[in-house]
């Protein structure tokens, strides 16, 4: 059943969602068909338009979707659901559309973005950022499966953003599942990536689903994986128990045990990995921090020499 437009002083007229991938599509069905939003997506290739359909179990429902083919108008709210390796590409070939008071939401595993797209905004403009454990992907080029629900946090990047943080959240959560909002984006995002840490590469290197991480031929290494990402945090300035991540890490592992993760996907699919911006961010401020990081570092160095384009 759809709901009724929920307007607070955020809501856009129309929110434009960059990608027809797995998330942008899973945000795509519920901005739009559970809500009436009006939802564009913006396209690599001009002028291509597809019918996509979202799957949960037995309910198939077309996703109410419009098309970006004019690339003259406004872009009053962007969400940008890339892999984190496209995301300022994608950003920067939408960037001189952006109204003065955009809101741009960025959605993607790992980190390195926020201080790449920080710089580029005006005043004005709100960056937030999005991260979800909702899962989905995507079974040929029109059909979406949304295979785990599970909860979405929003976070506010810049002052223009914790100055509309409410507004914001409460227009996503009028349509986005077990939505929240984060006062502590840092926290958030070293969370998320402490969970991708500990999963993503094993499951990964050994071809297993995440549930199998849970075995105890896994558990030194992902220990020391997570430890060395827990210090560099501590060096970062970003308080977090160890004992809890360790724990969040495992939870995460059972709630989507027979999932496989995305970096097990793409390695699969010989897609570039996220591994940069996981592992490969850990690597690099261990080395400006003078933390040995060898179980990142190894993980890391076999999975970058899988991809090679
Ligand atoms: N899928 C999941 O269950 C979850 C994913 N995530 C994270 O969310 C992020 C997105 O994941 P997911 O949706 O699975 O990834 P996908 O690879 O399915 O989707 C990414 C999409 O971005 C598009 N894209 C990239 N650059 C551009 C551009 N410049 N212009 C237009 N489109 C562009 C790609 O286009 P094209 O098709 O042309 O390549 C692709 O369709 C990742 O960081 C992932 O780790 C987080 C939680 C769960
Ligand atoms: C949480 C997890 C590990 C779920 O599979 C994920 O984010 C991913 O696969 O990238």
């Amino acid at each position: 059943m759809q709901k009724k437009q929920f307007k607070t002083s955020m809501t856009p007229s129309r929110i434009h969602i960059i990608g027809k991938g797995a998330i942008g599509l899973l945000l795509s069905y519920y901005l739009a068909n559970k809500s009436n939003n009006l939802v564009t997506l913006c396209q690599r290739k001009k002028r291509e338009e597809f019918t996509f359909s979202y799957q949960k179990l037995n309910l198939i429902e077309k996703i109410n979707l419009t098309f970006d083919n004019v690339h003259e108008d406004k872009i009053s709210f962007l969400i940008i659901p890339t892999k984190s390796y496209d995301v300022v590409t994608a950003f920067l070939s939408i960037k001189a559309r952006l109204t003065d008071n955009a809101v741009i939401i960025l959605c993607h595993n790992g980190m390195g973005t926020i201080e790449k797209i920080e710089p580029l905004l005006s005043q004005k403009q709100s960056l937030f950022f999005l991260t979800t454990t909702m899962g989905a992907f995507k079974k040929n080029n029109n059909l979406l499966i949304h295979t785990g629900s599970g909860p979405s946090s929003l976070g506010a990047i810049n002052q223009s953003a914790i100055k509309h943080k409410i507004s914001v959240f409460k227009f996503l959560a009028n349509s986005i599942p077990h939505m929240s909002l984060s006062e502590n984006i840092q926290q958030l995002l070293w969370r998320k990536l402490m969970i991708n840490i500990a999963i993503n590469p094993l499951s990964a290197i050994f071809n297993v689903k995440n549930g199998a991480l849970n075995q105890p031929q896994f558990a030194l290494k992902i220990f020391q994986l997570l430890y060395e990402a827990y210090l560099v945090a501590n060096k970062e300035g970003v308080k977090l128990s160890f004992p809890e991540i360790l724990n969040s890490a495992y939870t995460v592992m059972a709630a989507t045990d027979q999932n496989y993760s995305s970096m097990n996907r793409d390695l699969n699919l010989g897609n570039k990995t996220e591994i940069s911006a996981i592992s490969g961010y850990i690597v690099n401020l261990a080395k400006q921090h003078n933390i040995e990081a060898p179980h990142n570092k190894d993980v890391y160095s076999i999975l970058s020499a899988q991809y090679k384009k």
